[in-house]
């Protein structure tokens, strides 16, 4: 069911700054959703826009249907979760998490288990005492969280909100996090710069970059089927070479054509392929379908990460679990379905069409 729909949500700051152009986006109700972009790229302004405390230059934002585009942030079904908390320091954690409620003037009968059910969900029983500046990043984390779902919030919005932890607990927190939103089942709309943590948490991402939304979709949509250059090479690693659709099922790259699993575009368009280092298997160099040479390998634990370049210059980089010998030659298989095609937008062929014109032109006059 959809719950949030943003219609062309334009934001021009004072000073003539677009921060965000013509953002559409609906989200569903029950869902983790993350917006995941550079620094910059907007993601806060579309959390704030949605909170109601930055007002859009224009456009419209729907709560289950119903306009909320004037309506205020206090009004709004909706909790947010800042990067640094935010949490009271001369309140204790069992008064911190009650705020919300004592000022929505609950009797202390209701508030009491409220606060504690909270505390229970975010595996703080016992600390209802302590003060703030006796908790960890990760407890304090934690407070911030109850504070917001005690209220019981329809939509929880979260602000870059685990960028402080360090990375193991960082790691934990991702998984009781997406462990306490299937529990409750409300909403999460998390800001994340980091594309590990986007792909490991969400059932749906929004990738941002310069205010624009470029894809949404699944993770694993993503990161199979990114749609332009800036997405593949923002999720994750990538190989991306220039190609050539011959027909349906059949592309060109690297000199050599080879079978994909990708339809519907031109004969002889024009588009970039996209292998991830993953996808490429290391073998005799008679079994591959490109022949390479290592230059470096770095071991990074769990695999090497091997850079190679093959017989035109073009460097490819693959992750493997074996060691390689350095400067010998190493054949790279992979299958059709690992090679994704990606159109060129369309000033690009447009260009690349008149440029070949061009060259056409020349040839005949010579
Ligand atoms: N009050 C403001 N006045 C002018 N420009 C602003 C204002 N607030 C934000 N911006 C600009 O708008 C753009 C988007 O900012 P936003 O904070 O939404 O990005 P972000 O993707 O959340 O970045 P980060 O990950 O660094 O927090 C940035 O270029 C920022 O400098």
């Amino acid at each position: 069911m959809e719950i949030i729909k943003l219609q062309n949500i334009t934001k021009r700051y004072d000073d003539g700054f677009v921060a965000l152009n013509d953002i559409n986006l609906t989200i569903e109700s029950g869902k983790f959703y993350s917006l995941l972009g550079p620094s910059g790229s907007g993601k806060t302004t579309i959390l704030r826009i949605i909170a109601g405390f930055t007002q859009a230059s224009s456009g419209r934002i729907y709560f289950k249907g119903k306009d909320m585009t004037e309506v205020d942030a206090a009004k709004r079904p909706i909790n947010t979760v800042f990067q640094n908390y935010a949490l009271f320091p001369h309140l204790n954690v069992f008064e911190n998490v009650a705020f919300g409620l004592k000022i929505k003037k609950k009797p202390a009968k209701e508030i009491a288990p409220a606060v504690n059910e909270a505390l229970h969900l975010v595996r703080l029983d016992g600390y209802a005492q302590r003060e703030i500046a006796e908790l960890s990043g990760g407890q304090q984390q934690r407070v911030a969280i109850a504070r917001a779902i005690v209220n019981q919030p329809e939509v929880l919005l979260l602000d870059e909100s685990l960028s402080a932890l360090d990375k193991r607990l960082r790691k934990e927190m991702q998984f009781e996090l997406r462990a306490i939103q299937k529990k409750l089942g409300i909403t999460f709309i998390f800001v994340t710069h980091d594309q590990e943590e986007a792909l490991s948490m969400s059932d749906e991402i929004f990738v941002l970059n310069d205010g624009e939304i470029q894809q949404n979709g699944s993770p694993v949509d993503i990161y199979d089927e990114p749609v332009n250059d800036f997405v593949a090479r923002f999720i994750g690693d990538s190989n991306i070479l220039p190609g050539r659709m011959i027909r349906d099922f059949e592309v060109e790259f690297a000199n050599r054509h080879f079978k994909c699993a990708d339809a519907g575009m031109r004969p002889n368009e024009k588009v970039e392929v996209v292998i991830r280092p993953e996808d490429l298997d290391v073998v005799a160099p008679d079994q591959g379908k490109l022949v390479v040479r290592a230059q470096t390998q770095l071991f990074l634990g769990d695999h090497f990460e091997i850079k190679a370049i093959d017989s035109d210059e073009h460097e490819w980089l693959v992750h493997s679990t074996n060691s390689v010998h350095l400067n010998q030659p190493l054949g790279l298989f992979f299958d059709p379905e690992d090679i994704h095609v990606m159109r060129l937008n369309e000033s690009q062929e447009e260009f690349d069409a008149r440029l070949e014109q061009y060259e056409d032109d020349d040839d005949e006059k010579q």
